[in-house]
């Protein structure tokens, strides 16, 4: 497996505190990598940070292309971000409403993200966004229905159509579970967990729940207080964690 993200040394700030400090790894190829930690330890600053929508203060964050070259994201022109925010990466919401265009119909909101890598055809990219509807479980009737009509569950597996539409080669989440009923979370999940292993799509996804990061991700990244205070593969870290918090964070769950 090929690397497709180094984070060295990372650090946001916010005035004179750290949101986020001293966060290393590297992220693989498909691979899935959950940050998890409670309230206010700095994962969305962590996830915005690595996808360039917060300026980091210190650090680099590297991304290879499908072509192989490498960017770095902290110093990448505004424009060149934007290229590879289009072409290679998604970005999904833990609020659908804030990930959709919620003025245009579901097949544009999904069909819209093709449009902007050169795909003009109307039919070819009418029946590619009904596809996808049919992939993330809306019926393809549903095409012309505004996101507004949508059920809290449906408007969520729509941001992950118009997200996976482009087969994006890396999906930044934060929180994607965490506007939605416990009732409608597992079969979320376990559609989500089968498109990214299908398409081979690399994950990073911020969840405060280690039941979603044991389902879906092989290596988790925990967070206290702005830094990583235990990293390794899921299993390992959830059969057998070394540091104090998240031995608690493991024994919360299976204490509940
Ligand atoms: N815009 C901001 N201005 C100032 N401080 C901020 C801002 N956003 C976040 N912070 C601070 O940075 C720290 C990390 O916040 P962050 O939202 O990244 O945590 P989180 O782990 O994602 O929390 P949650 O799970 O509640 O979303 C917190 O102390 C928070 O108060």
């Amino acid at each position: 497996m090929k690397p497709i993200l180094q984070v060295q040394n990372v650090a946001k700030r916010y005035g004179a505190r750290y949101g986020c400090r001293d966060v290393s790894f590297e992220l693989f190829e498909g691979e899935v990598l959950c940050i998890v930690g409670e309230s206010g330890s700095g994962k969305s600053t962590l996830l915005a940070t690595l996808a360039g929508r917060l300026a980091a203060d210190e650090g680099e964050v590297r991304f290879c292309d499908k072509d192989g070259e490498w960017h770095e994201l902290t110093t990448l022109a505004e424009a060149e971000r934007r290229r590879l925010a289009r072409t290679e990466w998604g970005f999904v919401t833990q609020h659908a409403r804030d990930g959709l265009r919620m003025g245009v119909s579901a097949g544009a909101n999904v069909s819209e993200r093709l449009m902007a890598l050169g795909d003009k055809h109307y039919g070819k990219l009418r029946s590619t966004a009904g596809e996808w509807l049919e992939k993330v479980e809306i019926s393809a009737e549903r095409l012309d229905d505004q996101p507004s009509q949508f059920s809290g569950g449906m408007q969520q597996r729509l941001q992950i159509a118009r997200n996976l539409v482009t087969r994006p080669r890396l999906v930044f989440m934060d929180e994607p579970t965490g506007g939605l009923d416990v009732s409608v979370q597992a079969r979320f999940l376990d559609l989500l967990r089968r498109l990214v292993h299908d398409a081979g799509i690399a994950v990073i996804m911020v969840t405060h729940d280690l039941g979603v990061a044991r389902l879906l991700a092989h290596r988790t990244l925990v967070m206290q207080q702005g830094r990583v205070v235990e990293a390794g593969l899921t299993d390992q870290i959830l059969d057998d964690p070394q540091h104090p918090y998240t031995q608690l964070l493991v024994s919360s769950i299976v204490q509940a």
